[in-house]
């Protein structure tokens, strides 16, 4: 059913198309060594539906996965085996996105989330290592009965200062991952906090949502391990009317105070492209970290596809030169299909996209541009959509040691019969 190449055929195809390619003047041995060094971190939560393990409760915030897809991991292990299979299948390297709700406590350990520390995290330091990983990490301002509607922002000077304590304890947390696993932590700020109707005031909880921002950047931590980011959006579900996190606020906020912006491509109107967005940004800020969806009429977060916006982002990133500029991450949860799955399109299909960019002949297409060449520009993008882009994708994952096509599913099919439909 699915495209399947012996090696033999594979590398002889490659020699082909590498010869094609340098026609462009593009050398895909460099390529293959962009792609070796191109890091994405893979967010933890598609494997749970965002469940956590901290508490019982609903997910909120505004945020849905919808559908019920059999074999949802109960604990740690089963999130962790599940994990590793989806590692197993993704070429090249990744790094592991975590939220502070899958936080692990030892059996009457449990913390609520202002008093979390670095020991709570030991498993996922240990699970990190003996693969190699780096981690990410998220401060959790959802699903917990302190997030009803307000959080960083909150009128409620106990609330707010609960989750100012939260977010301090989460810095401490990525400093430790950081210097356990001795690779920078992105630590990335979101809060779902805003109105479903039409605020009589929107100016003080932003005013709060900034002076606890600075309340929990007044800890000293390294910036050279840690990376703080904060990530806007446009609304939520029963947030319609107004976000306190906006894209105005965030981006404001992070250049005053040399933070990172975060831009998740779900969390504009529908006509916005991030990937129009990107070299503006480069423009007046250091670095810039990204959230890879696919918004679906709204911030839906179904899986990455290869489409149209998800090469123009790759495509932005590195025409701008800026591989080492930007911090790139997954942020979707479906549950209606296999959840392991989920997580392998979504990854393959950011990298397929960043080799698919790494491909392009940017000064040819510069100078067509410079020169109002546009109908000359237009066919050359046009006919490298037919340009052999599979062969060299074909040899990334053989000197990878994955499959390169959907024959990876019957693995997932074969993990689904022996392991998740035993979770019941
Ligand atoms: C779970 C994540 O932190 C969350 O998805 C956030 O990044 C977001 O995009 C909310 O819409
Ligand atoms: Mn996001």
């Amino acid at each position: 059913m699915y495209r399947q190449e012996g090696g033999n055929q594979v590398v002889g195809k490659y020699e082909e198309a590498k010869e094609q390619y340098r026609g462009l003047g593009i050398d895909t041995e460099q390529v293959l060594e962009d792609m070796q060094n191109l890091t994405i971190s893979m967010h933890c939560w598609q494997g749970d539906d965002l469940g956590g393990f901290d508490h019982d409760g609903p997910l909120s915030g505004g945020i849905q996965a919808t559908g019920n897809y059999i074999g949802k991991p109960r604990n740690v292990e089963e999130l962790m085996k599940d994990l590793d299979l989806a590692f197993s299948l993704i070429p090249g390297k990744k790094k592991l996105n975590l939220h502070s709700s899958y936080a692990v406590f030892e059996a009457g350990q449990w913390v609520d989330r202002d008093k979390l520390r670095p020991e709570h995290f030991r498993k996922w330091v240990e699970y990190a290592k003996e693969r190699s990983l780096g981690i990410d990490f998220n401060p959790t301002f959802f699903s917990h009965e302190k997030a009803k509607q307000f959080t960083l922002s909150s009128p409620d000077e106990s609330i707010r200062k609960f989750w100012v304590r939260h977010g301090q304890a989460c810095v401490k947390i990525a400093q430790y991952f950081a210097e356990e696993l001795g690779e920078p932590c992105v630590l990335n700020i979101w809060i779902p906090d805003g109105f479903k109707d039409v605020p009589g005031n929107r100016l003080e909880p932003r005013r709060r949502f900034s002076d606890s921002l600075d309340e929990i950047l007044s800890i000293d931590y390294d910036k050279e391990k840690v990376f703080v980011s904060l990530e806007s959006k446009v609304f939520g579900i029963g947030f319609e009317s107004c976000t306190v996190g906006s894209s105005e606020f965030c981006i404001n906020y992070a250049a005053k105070h040399g933070i990172m912006a975060l831009m998740d491509n779900g969390h504009y109107h529908p006509t916005e492209t991030v990937s129009d967005k990107i070299s503006s940004m480069l423009l007046f800020h250091k670095k810039l970290g990204l959230h890879i969806t696919r918004p679906v009429r709204w911030d839906s977060d179904h899986v990455v596809l290869f489409d149209d916006e998800t090469k123009e982002l790759a495509r932005e990133i590195v025409r701008c030169n800026a591989m080492d500029r930007v911090f790139l991450a997954t942020d979707y949860f479906d549950a209606s299909i296999n959840r392991v799955a989920a997580w392998i399109i979504g990854m393959r299909n950011v990298q397929k996209a960043f080799l698919y960019a790494f491909l392009q002949p940017n000064e040819i297409m510069t100078r067509l541009q410079d020169e109002e060449q546009f109908t000359e520009l237009m066919v050359l993008q046009e006919e490298l959509k037919f340009y052999p882009f599979e062969d060299i994708w074909n040899e990334f994952c053989r000197r990878n040691q994955v499959p390169a096509g959907g024959e990876w599913m019957s693995q997932i099919r074969e993990y689904e019969e022996t392991v998740l439909k035993k979770r019941m």
